[in-house]
């Protein structure tokens, strides 16, 4: 058995006529967190979509499991998303539901368990959130924290090979975004958990992830651990990790030349 969970070779992704991805390969390691990092828009959510099978790349493949994830049957892509948990940035909970039913939802829905065994469960997901105690509340009633975690719980209800965090930090406190962050690693290390992380927030980030991968046009701009990202020579990941306005990677959306824009050239 291989070490990469995920496998993403040569692909290009477009949407209409801007090149989204083009020719990236990368590897996901089995039970380490990998980070995505890259300026806003450059098409984050997009990746974690092509590896979930919601998008198909125009060349190239994505493997998951082995699998071709582009290639095999809508029932199998079916049996394959259920070992992958995805906790959007919306995060939505069902609002009309408690926590409980919430996390209790999917189980519900994809397996066969008793009400019994699902209670169980439940409050284990729960526990491991740090949420037991407030099962019984409406989502309405939890703080932005809190919900995000909630949601964590039912994303890990039917105990996913793979979770995938898009931008987990955004709009936390500092005290919730470390909460966050140990509850990752913790999950990562008690679950044997895969875990992805797309975020911009490179500081909270480095201080979890096994391997790191920073996007800019189009492609991969630097791969390694964090210290070896931190050390990187390459002058776009510098620009990116100072947060520098000014450098290699464009923050203009792609346009006509100004002139075309204004003189109708
Ligand atoms: N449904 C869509 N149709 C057309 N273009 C889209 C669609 N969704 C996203 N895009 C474009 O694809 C690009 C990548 O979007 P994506 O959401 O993956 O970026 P991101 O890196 O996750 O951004 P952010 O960090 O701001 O969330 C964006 O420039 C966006 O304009």
């Amino acid at each position: 058995m291989t070490n990469n969970l995920i496998s993403v070779e040569n692909m290009t992704f477009n949407r209409g006529e801007r090149v989204i991805y083009d020719n990236v390969s990368l590897k996901v390691q089995r039970g380490k967190i990998t980070a995505i990092m890259g300026p806003s828009g450059i098409g984050k959510t997009t990746l974690l979509k092509l590896i979930g099978g919601q998008l198909a790349p125009d060349s190239g493949r994505v493997e998951f499991m082995g699998q071709d994830v582009h290639a095999i049957k809508r029932s199998e892509l079916y049996n394959l998303r259920r070992k992958m948990g995805m906790l959007f940035q919306s995060g939505a909970l069902f609002t009309n539901m408690s926590v409980f039913d919430n996390v209790a939802f999917p189980l519900r829905e994809h397996t066969q368990m008793s009400e019994a065994l699902i209670k169980t469960v439940v409050l284990l997901k729960l526990e491991a959130v740090g949420l037991r105690g407030a099962s019984q509340l409406m989502p309405s009633e939890l703080s932005g924290g809190m919900a995000r975690r909630a949601a964590l719980a039912r994303a890990i209800a039917l105990d996913p090979e793979l979770i995938m965090y898009d931008e987990p930090f955004a709009g936390q406190d500092p005290i919730s975004l470390g909460v966050l962050l140990e509850l990752i690693k913790s999950l990562s290390n008690a679950l044997k958990l895969t875990s992805i992380v797309v975020t911009h927030d490179v500081t909270e980030v480095l201080s979890i992830a096994d391997y790191v991968y920073i996007l800019a046009n189009k492609t991969i701009i630097g791969e390694g651990t964090p210290s070896q990202i931190q050390q990187s020579e390459s002058e776009l990941v510098q620009q990116f990790l100072g947060g520098k306005a000014h450098g290699p990677v464009p923050f203009h959306f792609a346009a006509k030349e100004l002139s075309a824009e204004f003189l109708g050239r």
